[in-house]
């Protein structure tokens, strides 16, 4: 049987699905400042795990931390889009939303700084 478009597991559907998404974290690569923030501090933080020889299990919290930021800060500007496409006036809502999605990036980026520190400080107070 052939696999139509409209099939539930259309193969071509689901590379469409891929091509969006990647258009969309292309998007955010070229025109988010906070999110090109966040593919700076993770390359930094990439470059000092290989330079401080992290283990596997340290690898994989910073890996979890990194696209976790990822995929919130997309999620977050996702959020910005839809409120504003929704409209552009002052309202206590769209700040709500807006403010929420925020708070969720926020967390998560305590969250990744406390992991990181315990990882790296004692990391980097060992070499002097
Ligand atoms: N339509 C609105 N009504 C009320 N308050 C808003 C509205 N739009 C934005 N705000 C307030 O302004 C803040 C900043 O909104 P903005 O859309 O500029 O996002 P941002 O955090 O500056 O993100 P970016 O710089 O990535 O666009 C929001 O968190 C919210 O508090």
């Amino acid at each position: 049987m052939a696999w139509k478009d409209n099939h539930p597991f259309s193969l071509r559907r689901l590379a469409k699905s891929f091509t969006y998404a990647f258009q969309g974290i292309l998007y955010a690569i070229k025109n988010e400042k906070n999110f090109q923030i966040h593919v700076l501090a993770a390359l930094a933080v990439m470059v000092c795990g290989i330079l401080l020889q992290l283990n596997k299990i340290e690898w994989l919290f910073i890996i979890i931390c990194i696209f976790g930021m990822f995929s919130l800060e997309l999620m977050n500007t996702a959020i910005e889009r839809a409120v504003d496409h929704h409209s552009k006036e002052i309202s206590p809502v769209a700040k709500q939303a807006k403010d929420l999605a925020a708070g969720a990036v926020l967390v998560y980026a305590l969250m990744s700084i406390v992991i990181g520190s315990v990882i790296f400080l004692p990391k980097f107070a060992a070499l002097f």
